[in-house]
């Protein structure tokens, strides 16, 4: 493996379970030092996947290689070169954290302790595990994922049924991953996690991925839209919606009294403002609504299954 090959190279990743395809002609990458996230609906075959990655599960076909190797015929080798938090992560209730670093600890373990600090959590070394708030265990999860060096760390649904002030916590230690330059494949339901965290994402529906690249791209390819609300002063509306009409860009111009609202691709935005600026006054209550990630991959997610031929992207982000 050379310093420029990804970290995570699937080509083709078959799986089935019972006969049913549920990971189908997968392909993904995950550069050194990328935090990619795989998103999409329930049962899109995310986990498998990365159970696959981690040598887990054993595909039906395709070839996988993550740091080179082959994760199911060199699994002793990469092991502990992948930190992973997953689904299913649990620990006893009593034990306690200290006792679970050190459980954890490999040959390559940091100092568990500093790590502890790190992720907040030096001042509940002798806790339990079954006395600690959602946030807390999440971040032992992390540090425990952390401790042997990992050169691939897999988190799969990290902040599921985590209060917001908890998975800010959540996000934040994830976030000093990433500044770290720490490689992580990420899965997640919560965009609003996928678009603070990753650097790109990777959208998948029935086993197959739908398009992927920076939250942002998707977002541009997928809802490109955007929505301009303002007031005018009285009896000024109504003569100003021809003009709005006549805009670069403009689908729609609806009035409720005075209120004005502009709706069109990005351009909209411009060249509304400019038109208010041209009148010499910007409305104190204006406001621009451009879709997030959530509305791009309900987008994607509602397209025809066919449409993502025409996609012209390189789904495995290779540059
Ligand atoms: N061990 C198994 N045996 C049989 N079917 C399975 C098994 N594991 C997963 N499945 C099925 O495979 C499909 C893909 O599941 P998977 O958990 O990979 O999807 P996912 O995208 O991670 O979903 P979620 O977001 O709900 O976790 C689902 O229909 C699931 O029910």
């Amino acid at each position: 493996m050379t310093s420029t090959d990804p970290v995570v190279a699937v080509r083709g990743l078959t799986k089935s379970y019972d006969g049913r395809v549920v990971v189908d002609h997968l392909d993904l990458d995950v550069r050194a030092g990328e935090v990619v996230g795989l998103i999409g609906a329930n049962g899109a075959g995310k986990t498998t996947a990365v159970e696959c990655i981690q040598g887990l599960r054993r595909p039906d076909g395709g070839t996988i290689r993550v740091l080179g190797l082959d994760p199911v015929r060199d699994a002793g080798t990469l092991r502990p070169l992948i930190g992973s938090q997953l689904q299913s992560s649990g620990l006893p209730d009593r034990l306690r954290v200290a006792e679970a670093v050190e459980l954890f600890s490999g040959r390559r373990a940091r100092d568990g302790d500093a790590l502890l600090e790190r992720f907040g959590l030096g001042h509940r070394r002798r806790y339990a595990f079954g006395t600690m708030s959602g946030g807390e265990r999440q971040r032992l999860f992390l540090v425990l994922a952390l401790l042997n060096q990992p050169r691939l760390v897999i988190l799969d649904e990290l902040t599921q049924g985590l209060d917001p002030a908890a998975r800010r916590e959540v996000w934040s230690a994830v976030s000093q991953l990433r500044d770290a330059g720490t490689t992580v494949l990420l899965v997640t339901h919560e965009l609003d996690e996928a678009e603070e965290l990753c650097e790109r994402v990777v959208a998948m529906r029935a086993g197959q991925v739908l398009d992927a690249g920076t939250p942002a791209e998707l977002v541009a390819r997928h809802a490109s839209w955007a929505t301009v609300r303002f007031a005018l002063p009285a009896g000024r509306a109504a003569d100003a919606m021809a003009t709005l009409r006549a805009l670069p860009g403009v689908t729609d111009v609806a009035r409720h009294g005075d209120q004005v609202t502009v709706h069109g691709d990005r351009a909209v935005i411009a060249h509304t403002g400019a038109w208010l600026l041209g009148r010499g006054r910007v409305p104190n209550d204006l406001r621009v609504e451009v879709p997030d990630l959530e509305t791009a991959l309900l987008a994607l997610l509602d397209a025809p299954v066919d449409a993502r031929l025409d996609a012209p992207h390189d789904l495995t982000g290779a540059a």
